[in-house]
């Protein structure tokens, strides 16, 4: 199936991101939020990455120009009945992404495919509220989008061939590289990035160094662009705490433990870069 067609769903960090690099590649993109504020702020941000792109001169002016016309915002949903492909980037939060997929699955056409970029929720369960499970898949984009090359394809057990054939396409036509997982907790990345992560929250915990300290060591040793505390705060501490939940609760084993350094820190709603306040402060 031949992708023209798309609406993100979400117009957060990732959302805008998503919308960004669809928009660029010559798709017809809608970005779509409950509340049109968000619309805003997330069109902005992609306005200034494309300006950033200019000025660089990745793009020109005319890419610039074809890229913005090829997006349009909006709050209603009901605008999906057109399309060929829906990924839904709301918050990571079961009820609601399932209800999003209900009320997509009544809407968009009976082609259409209906990804999620879920961090760690179940696409499984998450198919299974639609009446098209075999058309339900993971695209898990990493963040910052425009800048990385990932998209982790999750395959739910219902997921066809022929969807996952269509998606994989697709990310190459976004100049990303594709690659095939299947549905368990934390997927592929998360099951190895976010234990990391929690691991540095133990160290600070236990007064092993300071998060400066232990950032420099994974920066300086192990050549990260980004100490793991650093990333936290950038992720969000809230989507970090929540992935360690989906992996402790889904494998039942205590290696998977959330710090509770880090239930803390987002229960004071110090959730990162964000808030203004994770393990780093921002202006
Ligand atoms: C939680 C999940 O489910 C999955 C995930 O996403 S896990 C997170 C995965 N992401 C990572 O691990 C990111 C790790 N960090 C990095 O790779 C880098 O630090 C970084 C690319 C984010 C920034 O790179 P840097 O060299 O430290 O900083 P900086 O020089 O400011 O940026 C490099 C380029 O990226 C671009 N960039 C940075 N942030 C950006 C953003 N949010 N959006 C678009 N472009 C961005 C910048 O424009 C810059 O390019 P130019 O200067 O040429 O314009
Ligand atoms: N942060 C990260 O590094 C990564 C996150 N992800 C995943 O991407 C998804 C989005 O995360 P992120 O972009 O960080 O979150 P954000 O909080 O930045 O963005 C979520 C957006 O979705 C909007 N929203 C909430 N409910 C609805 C709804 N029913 N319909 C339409 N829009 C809605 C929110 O609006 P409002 O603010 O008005 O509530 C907000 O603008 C999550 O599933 C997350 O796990 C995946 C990879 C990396």
């Amino acid at each position: 199936m031949a992708v023209e067609k798309v609406m993100v769903i979400g117009a957060g960090q990732m959302g805008a991101g998503i919308a960004q690099v669809f928009a660029q590649s010559g798709f017809q993109v809608k970005l779509n939020d409950i509340a049109e504020e968000s619309l805003q702020k997330g069109l902005a941000t992609i306005e200034k990455h494309l300006s950033r792109n200019v000025e660089k001169g990745r793009m020109d002016e005319a890419d610039k120009t074809n890229t913005l016309n090829n997006l349009e915002t909006t709050t209603s949903l009901n605008e999906a009945n057109d399309c060929d492909l829906v990924i839904e980037a709301v918050v990571e939060n079961m009820d609601v992404k399932t209800k999003v997929f209900q009320q997509l699955d009544q809407i968009t056409p009976k082609h259409a495919i209906l990804a999620s970029n879920t961090s760690s929720l179940p696409i499984t369960d998450i198919a299974a509220v639609t009446e098209r499970p075999e058309q339900v898949i993971g695209m898990h984009f990493m963040n910052p989008v425009p800048v990385m090359k990932l998209v982790e394809v999750i395959r739910a057990i219902q997921t066809s061939d022929e969807t996952y054939q269509t998606i994989a396409e697709t990310a190459e036509k976004l100049n990303k590289t594709a690659v095939e997982v299947n549905d368990y907790p934390g997927f592929a990345a998360n099951r190895v990035l976010m234990p990391m992560i929690n691991e540095a929250v133990y160290a600070v915990f236990e007064g092993v160094a300071e998060p400066e300290a232990i950032d420099e060591v994974m920066k300086l040793g192990m050549n990260h662009p980004m100490g793991p505390l650093q990333l936290a705060d950038f992720i969000g501490l809230d989507t970090c705490l929540y992935i360690m939940e989906v992996l402790h609760e889904g494998f039942g084993d205590s290696k998977y433990r959330p710090c509770p350094l880090l239930r803390k820190y987002v229960n004071a709603g110090w959730l990162g870069k964000k808030s203004g306040r994770g393990f780093y402060v921002y202006e």
